[in-house]
């Protein structure tokens, strides 16, 4: 073999490996090339050596001898055989500095060619390690080390392999024997934590969090229905689905002028099918008590001026321009939620994006996509569906609804948090039937407890604005319309 061996283990004294630790690994100071190097030998099963790493002043490497084989061994692999604990280190030095920690007692080795290699390396060394109870590994405290250490995790058993984390401030363990901390990196060996995969948890872990007491969400603008749902929580998406006319862009306004103006919260509006000005008009309406979006309807401009003065720039409406592409309002939507830092989304409507091509398989792609993003983005979207038509009572004469009548009804109930139905008959003989909106709660995630359950609203027609009421006397033109077909 090429490395020149000159004996001498001074040059190792800075890194505070001692002769009896280089000894012992065959680590030593030699000569190569005409330059004074490091050199680490590797062995093959038999006990022979076969190759040896070369490590220069400035830090490169060089393989000589068998340089295929060496990619499968690892350093230090010839003095243990078996046992209860290995370590495996990111390089020779850090070996070293481990074993001499414990004396030089126990099972460490070291993975020949850094990080990036690691997986690989211990790939090939699995029948060795597996003989050994358990495998610590103990890598770099940087990028490299921390994801070379969850890949290789990967390889062995569950439980089999724990990963050993450096105490803040020092990133390998030669830094610590360095700095005279060796019971560190003994402390460190018996705190290794077993892996598992991103994502999993122990409900041991999550204790603390469980003990905490249910928080009440976001209110609604009605008091009951905060109460029946518990709010409303971010990372949510919220369905309403009622027949043509019943109210639903209504219901959104009052609770974005609700958001606005008790909550003082940023909204972000995407209506396809009415142009911002009109929302505009209607949210400030909802603010002032005033029918801004009905002419004539007893109020001045600078009534008007003033709701939208409290609205200030809080509200920003996306004009769509007729333009109902999902990829295009995902991005609007992800814009008002990153730059504008608006949590609270109202979308009307889903089904306005529906390829007519496919719009059941494009819902469903839709509504995946808009959970995840109201997941990531942790924000709530409230939108509204469009409702199929039923075969009894239309919804717009007071039809009952049901999810099944929602326009992509087994996405959006698989993806929503909350569902709810509106119902009105706008065509009864009394007034009073006629402007009161059953709010009908279809599904509840969150505790079930709501599912079912009724609100009712009135509408007064001077201000425009809903609040609760009792359900009407009138003989129920509510009733369920079992002949109604589902939808898909
Ligand atoms: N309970 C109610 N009684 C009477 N009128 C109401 C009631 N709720 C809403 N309205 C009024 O009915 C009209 C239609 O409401 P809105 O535009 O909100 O319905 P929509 O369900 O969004 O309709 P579309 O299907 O056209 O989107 C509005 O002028 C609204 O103010």
């Amino acid at each position: 073999m090429e490395g020149l061996v000159s004996g001498d283990y001074k040059p190792l004294l800075k890194r505070k490996i001692t002769e009896e630790t280089a000894r012992k690994f065959g680590y030593q100071v030699g000569e190569y090339a005409g330059k004074v190097v490091q050199l680490a030998p590797y062995y093959d099963a038999s006990g022979t050596m076969v190759a040896q790493k070369v490590r220069f002043a400035d830090k490169t490497f060089k393989i000589v001898g068998d340089s295929k084989a060496a990619p499968g061994l690892l350093f230090g692999q010839n003095l243990w055989n078996g046992g209860k604990k290995i370590v495996i280190t990111e390089g020779e030095i850090d070996a070293m500095s481990v074993s001499q920690a414990q004396g030089n007692k126990w099972p460490v080795v070291s993975i020949p060619n850094g990080a990036p290699s690691a997986k690989k390396s211990l790939g090939k060394a699995l029948e060795y390690l597996n003989g050994f109870e358990e495998v610590i590994l103990m890598f770099d405290a940087d990028e490299p080390g921390r994801d070379a250490a969850a890949e290789c995790a990967e390889l062995f058993a569950p439980g089999k392999c724990k990963i050993a984390s450096m105490p803040s401030g020092f990133k390998d363990p030669n830094d610590l024997l360095v700095a005279g901390r060796e019971q560190e990196i003994i402390s460190a060996i018996w705190n290794a934590k077993s892996y598992r995969p991103d994502g999993l948890v122990n409900v041991i872990d999550l204790r603390e969090e469980m003990k905490k007491p249910t928080e009440m969400g976001l209110p609604w603008f009605l008091e009951e229905l905060t109460q029946l749902t518990y709010g409303r929580r971010y990372g949510e998406v919220y369905g309403f689905g009622a027949g043509t006319g019943t109210g639903k862009t209504d219901l959104f306004t009052q609770q974005i002028a609700y958001d606005r103006q008790v909550l003082g919260m940023k909204v972000g509006t995407v209506f396809l099918e009415q142009k911002p000005v009109e929302t505009g008009k209607r949210i400030a309406g909802k603010i002032a008590g005033k029918r801004f979006h009905v002419p004539n309807a007893g109020w001045t401009i600078e009534e008007l001026d003033s709701a939208v003065e409290k609205l200030g720039d809080q509200i920003v409406l996306y004009d769509s321009f007729g333009e109902t592409e999902w990829d295009v309002v995902k991005n609007k939507v992800r814009f008002m939620a990153v730059s504008e830092g608006i949590r609270l989304i109202y979308l009307d409507h889903l089904t306005a994006m529906a390829d007519t091509a496919d719009e059941k398989g494009s819902l469903e792609q839709i509504m995946k996509e808009m959970a995840g993003l109201a997941q990531e983005l942790d924000i709530i979207i409230h939108f509204v569906s469009h409702l199929a038509t039923p075969e009894g009572k239309p919804h717009e004469e007071g039809g009952r609804v049901s999810i099944r009548h929602f326009k992509g009804s087994r996405a959006i109930g698989f993806w929503s948090f909350f569902m709810f139905g509106l119902e009105r008959d706008q065509q009864a003989e009394d007034p009073v039937v006629r402007k009161t909106t059953t709010l009908r709660i279809l599904k509840d995630r969150y505790t079930g407890q709501a599912t079912g359950e009724v609100i009712y609203l009135a509408y007064d027609s001077e201000t425009g604005l809903l609040s609760v009421t009792t359900a009407p006397t009138e003989a129920s033109p509510f009733k369920d319309e079992t002949g109604s077909k589902p939808e898909f």
